[in-house]
Order: C-alpha cells, then structure tokens, then sequence
C-alpha cells in the first residue's frame, strides 16, 4: 500500500517533545485532516508542493541511500500521518533494520500501527490553531496506547492555549505533558530576529508554567531546530 511522501531527510536531531534531541531520519507524508492556522508545514497539504507515492520498501531505501548507517531512529511526521494505513508495512520494515520508530499527529485519526510505534506524540491543538478537538476520538487514543511509550504535547501561542493545555495535561493526568512554543512566524528569513522573538516567547511559556499548580508536573521546551535553522525545511 502506497504512502504519499513529501520528504524523506536526515540524520538531523528531533527538535520537539518527548525524545528531543534524539538523533533521527525523518519521513514527511503528505495530507492533514486538519489546517491549523499557523501550521509550519502547510506544504504537506496545501497543494503548493508535490508528494511521491512510495512503497514502504522504497521509503527504506530512500532512509539508506540518504542515511547511510549514520541513523538508528525514524521519525514520522507530515501532514498527518495517521491518514495512512500502508504506514504499517512501513513501521514493520524498519524495526526489521533495527530502527526505533517515532509518530508525530494531533490524534484525530486511528490506525492499529499506531500501536507499534517507539515513540507516539500527539499534539492537540490549542484554539489559536482554529481547529477543534473531539474528545471522544482523543479518549479512545490515549486508551489504546496506556502502555506505550506515549506523549501529550500542545503548543501554546496565547492564555487560551495555555488553559487549553492546562485542561489537557488535568484530563489525562498520567500520560507525560509537554508544553511547546508556538512560532508565529514561519515565512520569515531573518534568524537572528526569530531567534529572540522565540527565546522571549519561551521565556513567557515558562514563566506561565511556573505559575500553574496544574503544570506542576509538564516539560516546557522550545521547538530546538527552529532555534538552530530558523524556518529551514529538511532539518
Ligand atoms: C507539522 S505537525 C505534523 C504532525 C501532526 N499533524 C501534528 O500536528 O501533530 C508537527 C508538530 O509541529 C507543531 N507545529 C506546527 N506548526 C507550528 C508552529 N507554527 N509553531 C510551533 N509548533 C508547530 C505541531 O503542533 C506538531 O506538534
Ligand atoms: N529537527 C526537526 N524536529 C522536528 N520535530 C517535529 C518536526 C515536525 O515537523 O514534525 C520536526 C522537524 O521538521 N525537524
Ligand atoms: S495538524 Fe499538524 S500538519 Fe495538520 S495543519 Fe495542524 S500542525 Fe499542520
Ligand atoms: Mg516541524
């Protein structure tokens, strides 16, 4: 079963959540049920860029050819890349390399491979994305993954978000919460002004989690590639 894939590149170093700074390959698929409003990787849905439709056979290929033996770790983001079933084929091939697997979505979508996967972050989005969270579904994913290596992360842009992400952490206060930067301007060239933009935003999203009795036990963390490359794709 074909997956549609936007970019496949690495080694480079997981800048978010749960294994942050993990040394990893990442797989980019293409599509997203949702479109937040200031999403950092519309590409993947827009129709302003191609995707490739690939076999999982071929997508470890692409991981070796560009790889070489300088990776062990395989990140899966998009889009979302719980739209896709032939992810399954996919997580199966690289375990059978020795690869640890990790999935990047919101959750809004179910997939049994989910099951599989090293690392599963999920990522409800806050009411700064314009997009709504339907519980029910939310529920029955943190359900199936308890014994997993499981993750919450949201990312916050204002005290909305910040009381969105407070609800989230209180409703399922087991499953490890991580608290994340919002970049308000992904267009921008200019490094060095996002750098201090971030590091300032940071700043506030500590100060507010140091503040929240609710948040007593969450990580709060940067996106650590964006202060590295600013908004490059493929890092
Ligand atoms: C591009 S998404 C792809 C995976 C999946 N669709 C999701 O949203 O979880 C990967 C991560 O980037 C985060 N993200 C997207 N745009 C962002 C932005 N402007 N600032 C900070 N994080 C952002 C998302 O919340 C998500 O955690
Ligand atoms: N280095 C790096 N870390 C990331 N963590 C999540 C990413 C994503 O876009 O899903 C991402 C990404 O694009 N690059
Ligand atoms: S769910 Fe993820 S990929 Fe989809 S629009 Fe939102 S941030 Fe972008
Ligand atoms: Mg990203």
């Amino acid at each position: 079963m074909k997956i549609p894939v936007m970019e496949v590149f690495g080694p480079t170093i997981q800048g978010e959540g749960m294994v942050i700074g993990q040394k990893t390959m990442f797989v980019r698929t293409g599509g997203c049920d949702y479109s937040c409003s200031w999403c950092d990787s519309r590409f993947t849905w827009d129709g302003s860029a191609r995707s490739e439709l690939l076999e999982a056979e071929a997508i470890v290929e692409q991981l070796k050819q560009i790889g070489g033996d300088l990776f062990s770790h395989v990140t899966i983001s998009g889009g979302n890349p719980a739209l896709h079933k032939g992810i399954a084929n996919l997580v199966t091939l690289c375990h059978e390399q020795g690869w640890k697997v990790a999935v990047e979505t919101q959750g809004s979508i179910w997939q049994n491979w989910m099951r599989e996967i090293d690392d599963v972050t999920i990522s409800p989005k806050p009411p700064s994305s314009l997009m709504e969270t339907d519980y029910e579904k939310l529920d029955f994913y943190i359900k199936q993954l308890e014994e997993r290596n499981v993750s919450l992360k949201v990312v916050v842009f204002d005290d909305e978000d910040f009381r969105f992400a407070e609800l989230i952490h209180s409703r399922y206060p087991h499953i490890p919460f991580y608290l994340q930067i919002g970049n308000e301007d992904v267009a921008t060239t200019d490094d060095h002004a996002l750098l201090s933009t971030l590091l300032k935003r940071y700043e506030w999203l500590i100060e507010k989690a140091t503040k929240s009795h609710v948040m007593n036990d969450a990580k709060v963390l940067p996106q650590l590639h964006t202060l590295i490359w600013g908004n490059k794709r493929g890092v």
